[in-house]
């Protein structure tokens, strides 16, 4: 569908990003970025992600120079408090049930920078999410899927999660972990990807 006009990099270990890129059509590499992702002490919840988004970015940057490198980070957020991955399945049935029967927001950061030609942006997008009430007992049966373990707030709304989910208002792209509209107008801004045109 698109075409990748110059050497692109996903910054990613997320299978989802990398899948949503592979749907584009686009050619790229991934390389993973490990950065610190702690949450400082009164951080809001847009500088964090713009924040990790540009420290992962600027990791694989530095290795692929001419490159464009994309990265991105995803955080669920309730009551003012920031949710990221869990660390065990005790840890997402805790998250689980502070999200059951209540709205709560996904905030996704992305940055796309290239090196040799001075550029770095930063966008953070935000959707809702509205969770159906439920007790313990799902939560348990969901966390011991394993899903939940590598996703912020513990669900992923694309797999089993989804049953979880009443209403969403705002970008799936995002809560998935990459708003897709934005990221590519940003590609297609400076000619890291155009539409495919096919001759015939
Ligand atoms: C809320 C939600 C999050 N997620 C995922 C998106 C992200 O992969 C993950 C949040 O963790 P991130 O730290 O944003 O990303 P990651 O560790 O998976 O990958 P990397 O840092 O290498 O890019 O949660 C879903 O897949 N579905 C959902 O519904």
């Amino acid at each position: 569908m698109f075409v990748s006009l110059k050497p692109l990099v996903l910054a990613s270990n997320s299978p989802r990003r990398r899948a949503y890129f592979e749907d584009l059509g686009l050619h790229f590499t991934v390389w993973s970025a490990d950065v610190d992702e702690q949450l400082r002490a009164g951080e809001d919840p847009e500088h964090l992600v713009l924040r990790l988004a540009r420290d992962k970015a600027l990791a694989v940057c530095r290795l692929f120079p001419a490159s464009w490198i994309v990265a991105a980070d995803t955080v669920v957020c309730v009551d003012g408090e920031v949710l990221g991955k869990p660390r065990d399945a005790e840890e997402a049935v805790a998250m689980l049930l502070a999200l059951a029967g209540r709205e709560h927001t996904v905030r996704t950061g992305f940055c796309v920078t290239c090196a040799a030609e001075g550029i770095l942006v930063r966008r953070s997008v935000v959707s809702s999410v509205w969770f159906s009430d439920f007790g313990e007992d799902v939560a348990r049966a969901y966390a011991a899927t394993g899903e939940p373990l590598d996703k912020a707030g513990a669900y992923g709304i694309q797999g089993k999660g989804a049953f979880l989910v009443q209403r969403i208002s705002g970008s799936y792209s995002n809560i998935v972990g990459l708003p897709l509209c934005e990221v590519l107008r940003e590609l297609r801004r400076y000619k890291v990807v155009a539409p495919r045109h096919r001759a015939g």
